[in-house]
């Protein structure tokens, strides 16, 4: 093919060029692929993310040096009994080469996603999220001038700031729920010119979090035996598996699918009560008392009530595909696994990547996992502390108040439509 890729159905089979394209055309439930010309995994000579640029759904690049980084652990490694133990961190570590200033892996999702956009032509981006998706959002858009619209439960707006000034985020709070965040994001999208940014179902956010397994795999040599991971929407392991495929594809670093080991943290762990069942659907069963139980995890960024779980390349197909495991981490075990790797590792940890390390530590309790096979544990935020420190903090004011349920009319429309006007993006009605 002449174009760098292309997109692909599972369920149809078509390929077809990317505008910015989320679903399949001819209305497949399945997650859209991309498909790149080269086949061999070709490094660029680039800072972060775009080492892995023939294997993202750009063309260009950013001026942004923030991506995984991968080192062969001796501290927990030797705590564990697991001598063959590479760990892919993405926060921010500068002794170590981590350079995430929002200290989570969203940021591997944000930064091929703005590019992706920007070359496509496609709008202002808007991203619902109760966290780290969101400043991660915000770092890009203060990184980049990216305009972009983030809608948040008030409560979770102290959680956004940025590293550097970020005059074009237009945040909304919302005064309710993640869900309602969710509803008021897809209305303010009905103004052209606003699109989704789109979740699990966006090749730039999957591809640009497989960097991870790329990251992991080339620092190693090969690809690993077992990849442990802290899901909420598991696009981290979709992401994983699409990318360890490539690099059997690209024959140089084993043939074998590495299994994947996935967490969530009790007592919200619909993903693994649907794995146990062997449902293809999440069920109310799989979320009892979900407000309640979401309000108890020490790792709320694991509480997506809507994953894409039995969508064709979700979740399931990836835990089956690799002979995967899921694990139910209590908020305690999460704690002292979190305590265990600040002491033997010597950084602090996002509390929901202490619980992928409790699941890997659960993992070797009950032999699931043995000291010949080569793990790689994907720490997916931390080192918060450090970039305390080290960096300046801005907060981001919101732009926009909404009431639960209000309706995105009217002036609240008007001062949307008057944000875009001010950054001179066009929209049409
Ligand atoms: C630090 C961290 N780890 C893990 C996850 C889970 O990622 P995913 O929602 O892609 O499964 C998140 C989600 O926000 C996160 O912020």
């Amino acid at each position: 093919m002449r174009e760098k890729y292309l997109l692909h159905c599972p369920g149809c089979g078509r390929p077809f060029p990317d505008r910015y394209t989320l679903d399949c055309p001819s209305g497949c439930d399945a997650l859209l692929r991309t498909v790149y010309r080269e086949r061999r995994l070709i490094l660029q000579d680039l800072p972060g993310i775009f080492r892995y640029a023939s294997w993202l759904p750009v063309e260009g690049r950013l001026r942004i040096d923030a991506g995984p980084v991968s080192y062969t652990s001796i501290g927990l490694a030797r705590e564990l009994g697991l001598p063959d133990l590479t760990i892919t961190f993405s926060g921010y570590w500068p002794e170590r080469g981590g350079r995430m200033e929002t200290c989570s892996f969203k940021e591997l999702e944000a930064q091929p996603t703005v590019l992706r956009l920007r070359e496509k032509g496609a709008g202002v981006l808007q991203i619902s999220s109760a966290g780290n998706t969101g400043r991660a959002f915000c770092q890009a858009s203060a990184l980049t001038g990216a305009p972009v619209v983030v809608v948040v439960p008030a409560s979770a707006a102290d959680r956004l700031w940025t590293t550097v000034p970020s005059p074009n985020v237009c945040l909304v709070t919302v005064d309710g729920d993640y869900s309602d965040s969710i509803a008021f994001g897809r209305e303010v999208c009905s103004l052209p010119g606003i699109v989704p940014e789109g979740g699990a179902k966006n090749v730039a956010r999957r591809d640009g979090m497989g960097t991870v397994m790329l990251d992991g795999t080339l620092f190693a040599g090969r690809l690993p035996d077992a990849y442990f991971q802290a899901v909420g929407s598991g696009t981290g392991a979709i992401a994983a598996w699409e990318a360890a495929e490539r690099l059997i594809a690209d024959g140089r670093f084993g043939s074998r699918l590495p299994e994947l080991h996935l967490s969530q943290n009790l007592p919200f762990v619909p993903m693994v009560r649907a794995w146990e069942a062997g449902r293809r659907t999440i069920v109310a069963e799989d979320m009892p008392d979900a407000e309640a139980s979401i309000a108890r995890v020490s790792a709320d960024v694991l509480t997506n009530r809507h994953p894409p779980w039995g969508v064709r390349g979700g979740v399931r197909d990836a835990l089956a595909a690799s002979g995967g495991r899921v694990y139910a981490v209590t908020n305690g075990a999460a704690r002292s696994a979190g305590r265990l790797f600040a002491d033997t590792e010597e950084i602090g940890l996002d509390p929901a990547a202490a619980v992928a390390v409790a699941s890997l530590i659960r993992a070797v309790e009950e032999g699931l996992i043995g000291p010949d096979e080569h793990i790689l544990l994907n720490v997916t935020g931390g080192g918060y502390q450090r970039a305390a420190e080290d960096l300046d903090r801005y907060p981001v004011e919101p732009s926009l108040r909404v009431r639960a349920g209000e309706a995105f009319a009217g002036d609240l429309r008007d001062a949307v439509r008057g944000w875009l006007a001010e950054r001179e993006v066009a929209v049409r009605a």
